[in-house]
């Protein structure tokens, strides 16, 4: 992406931009224009009558600006006064990938219109790559769009805001492949390596999966099958596969696996780009221990690609769950270089069945889980995702009957499709 040219604001002309109100609304598309339009009341909603800014920061570095966009979320987060409204937006070129930049609008309806001090703030000491715009309504109702820009020239380079069509597909997924799915190990493994100066822990983990790569051929001996339970958190994965483990004699692997366990608080402070690449690393540090391990022994695996892809979808689409790409989607892909299991099992439970265990458990959630809690949109589009990954999909099983009972309707799928003896204590 070239940012030095997105400085100017004429380069914008050409993007639609995206502003979204609330993750239940249809998000509101304007673009910028040399001619104002006659129909622009549908902007009055999102316009008003406050001072307006859309803020985006972006550089040449991928990693330098995906951090400082997450800088900018939480600096304006933590100094917008009350009155002020932070909303997320994107610009986007339609139906191209990877053209999506995320920014963020602020409505400014404080008394002392504090967000233009907040903005001066950031432009004095904010992220790198900072380009802020700002709106103002002319007395026949049109509005007009300013770059807030040092030089006058840039300054006084006015655009009309005119209402845009939605696009037909919902342009947060333009940039998933290589931003939040990485579908070949190589894509991941790069961006850990553009953060090793930043990210000492990154080398640790690109060491780590070199050496599991050069221990194993990546390809599993089809005597024995691998299988994967996947579902959300508390659903009964880790009960499910201990026993499953047990009464199978079976290798038990977890993604991301256990040497990647005293890095992963860190990486998951870190942007989607970084956090997603380290989890994308994990499966294939797993998928090499399944492939030693599979060669005498059945294969249990407590999540994997699945979640790995499903979470990061149902993170970067933004809004309801019809946003996400249909079933088919390159998006859905399984890896060209990722072991493939045998069979992959969703565990599914009512989401009231699923906080009550959550609450019985009363164990620390992640931050994402916690989310989850309280947003039943984001589960359900999790849920979604899960469903529409193929090659292989994944198989729902009814998790909410008792522990025993599941563990035999799994047992029942495995040997329906395999034939393997449990062990004598089952
Ligand atoms: N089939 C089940 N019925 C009732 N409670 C269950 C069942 N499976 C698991 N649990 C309980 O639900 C909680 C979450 O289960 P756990 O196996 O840790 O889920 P996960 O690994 O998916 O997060 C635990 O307290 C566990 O004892
Ligand atoms: N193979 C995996 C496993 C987890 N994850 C991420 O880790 C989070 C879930 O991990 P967790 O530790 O809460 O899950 P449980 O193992 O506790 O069910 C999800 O939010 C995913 O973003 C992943 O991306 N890929």
């Amino acid at each position: 992406m070239a940012s030095r040219s997105l400085s100017r604001l004429a380069q914008w002309c050409s993007r639609v931009f995206m502003v979204e109100i609330n993750q239940k609304t249809e998000p509101i598309y304007f673009s910028l224009s040399s001619k104002p339009s006659a129909h622009n009341t549908e902007l009055g909603a999102l316009f008003g009558n406050g001072k307006l800014f859309s803020v985006y920061a972006l550089c040449d570095d991928r990693i330098q600006s995906a951090r400082s966009h997450a800088q900018l979320k939480n600096t304006l987060a933590e100094n917008l006064p009350p009155g002020c409204e932070l909303l997320d937006s994107a610009a986007f070129l339609p139906d191209i990938k990877s053209s999506l930049i995320k920014g963020f609008f602020l409505q400014d309806n404080s008394a002392l219109s504090s967000a233009e001090r907040a903005v001066t703030q950031l432009q004095e000491k904010g992220p790198v790559g900072l380009c802020v715009f700002t709106y103002t309504r002319e007395e026949n109702g049109q509005y007009l769009c300013s770059a807030v820009a040092e030089e006058p020239a840039e300054r006084e380079r006015k655009y009309y805001v005119i209402p845009a069509p939605a696009p037909q597909r919902h342009p947060s997924a333009l940039n998933i492949r290589n931003s939040d799915v990485f579908y070949q190990m190589e894509d991941a493994y790069k961006v850990l390596q553009e953060c090793c100066d930043i990210i000492p822990e990154s080398k640790a983990v690109l060491e780590l999966v070199t050496e599991q790569q050069l221990q194993s051929n990546n390809s599993h001996d089809k005597r024995f099958p691998v299988v994967v339970i996947e579902g959300l958190d508390a659903t009964g994965k880790t009960t499910l596969t201990c026993s499953l483990q047990k009464a199978l004699g079976a290798v038990l692997l977890k993604s991301p696996p256990h040497c990647l366990a005293r890095f992963r608080q860190h990486f998951d402070a870190e942007p989607p780009l970084i956090r997603r690449a380290f989890y994308a690393l994990g499966n294939y540090i797993t998928a090499a221990q399944i492939a030693r391990e599979s060669s005498h022994a059945p294969v249990i695996v407590d999540r994997y690609w699945h979640s790995t892809a499903a979470y990061a979808i149902a993170t970067a689409v933004s809004g309801r769950e019809e946003n996400l790409p249909a079933v088919g989607s390159e998006i859905y892909e399984w890896p060209s270089d990722l072991l493939r299991p045998s069979l992959v099992l969703l565990l599914s439970v009512s989401p009231e069945e699923r906080l009550r265990r959550l609450t019985h458990r009363g164990l620390d959630k992640t931050e994402e889980e916690s989310q989850l809690e309280i947003n039943h949109l984001f589960r359900h589009k999790v849920d979604e995702a899960y469903k529409k990954i193929q090659n292989p999909a994944c198989i729902v099983v009814d998790a909410s009957p008792s522990p025993e009972h599941v563990l035999q309707q799994v047992l029942y799928l495995i040997r329906s499709k395999y034939n393997l003896q449990t062990q004598d204590h089952q």
